[in-house]
């Protein structure tokens, strides 16, 4: 467990499922659970987020209390409503916790706009998409912060995204945010989407289900070791399994012909334009 974090409280407002994914990803580095409160007001999540050991609790204001760092876990379109609770709750706090939204296409001006206490006060504030293998400590995670936040807190929003994650890319613009949504926030389901259709092409090629999904999960899992773990770029990766004229071959060119170029840009751009429009329709 990376430093800053063993000293600092965290609180989760909303106990949904990327927040059960970082928690999980946490409880399993050691991370001190007396340290980590979550508010969420669904009884079969708040109890599935009890059940690794934190802390948990239906008030949002209870548990943001005393906390260091408060990760805003909601839908976006709960994060307005979320803020505005918060902002009214921590003007009795000489100091104000680090704010990191996780909510898809909110944008900072929105954030710090809701998060304005009756005194002046803005909370500091970090943007992060994270993903689901935070659950198993391989999430891949962008960052960006505003001008406000200081080194010392970027490194502690670091640490604590560093500890499910294994690539932790702060970018320099707030849209970029975004693209990382399309990118790496969406993209374990678009993996997903593609082991369920091997599985069920080798089911309709006259396979069982069982074996063909034993084959399809390991076959991705392989490949995406190799990915991390080989000094090859993507592609040489992808000719070393391509035989010229071979099966491989077949079933590229089978991909090529339906424009499977253009469907994964389309499909990225489509994630990133409703980021983008999320912030719109739902900011101040
Ligand atoms: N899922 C993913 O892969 C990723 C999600 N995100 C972002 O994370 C955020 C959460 O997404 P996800 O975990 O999938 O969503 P979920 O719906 O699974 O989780 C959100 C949780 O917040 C609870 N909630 C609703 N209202 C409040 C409130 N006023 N105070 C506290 N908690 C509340 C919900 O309870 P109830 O069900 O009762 O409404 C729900 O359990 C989103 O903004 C999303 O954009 C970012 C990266 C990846
Ligand atoms: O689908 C969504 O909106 C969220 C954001 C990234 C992944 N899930």
């Amino acid at each position: 467990m990376a430093s800053p974090l063993q000293s600092s409280l965290l609180c989760f407002i909303g106990g949904g499922n990327m927040a059960a994914a970082i928690i999980g990803g946490l409880v399993s580095k050691g991370i001190d659970k007396h340290h980590v409160t979550v508010s969420e007001p669904w009884d079969v999540n708040r109890d599935k987020i009890a059940a690794t050991g934190v802390r948990t609790t239906t008030s949002n204001v209870e548990a943001s209390q005393n906390a260091d760092l408060v990760l805003l876990a909601v839908k976006p379109q709960v994060a307005k409503t979320v803020c505005q609770e918060l902002a009214g709750a921590w003007a009795q706090r000489d100091s104000l916790p680090l704010v990191v939204s996780i909510a898809a296409g909110i944008t900072l001006d929105s954030l710090r706009d809701w998060s304005k206490l009756a005194d002046g006060r803005t909370p500091h504030i970090v943007r992060v998409m994270p993903n689901t293998p935070a659950l198993v400590g391989e999430g891949a995670s962008g960052l960006f912060a505003g001008g406000d936040v200081s080194d010392a807190e970027k490194e502690l929003v670091t640490a604590l995204l560093a500890s499910v994650s294994k690539a932790t890319e702060w970018v320099d613009k707030e849209e970029l945010i975004d693209v990382v949504t399309g990118l790496s926030g969406s993209g374990p389901a678009y993996f997903f989407a593609i082991v369920e259709h091997l599985i069920s092409s080798a089911t309709s090629l006259g396979m069982p289900q069982e074996q063909a999904t034993r084959l399809a999960k390991q076959t991705c899992f392989g490949a995406g070791k190799m990915l991390v773990e080989s000094s090859d770029e993507p592609a040489q990766l992808r000719k070393n399994v391509t035989s010229p004229n071979g099966t491989t071959d077949a079933a590229l060119k089978s991909f090529d012909a339906a424009n499977f170029k253009g469907i994964v840009d389309g499909a990225v751009k489509a994630a990133t334009n409703r980021g983008e429009e999320l912030g719109r329709t739902l900011g101040k």
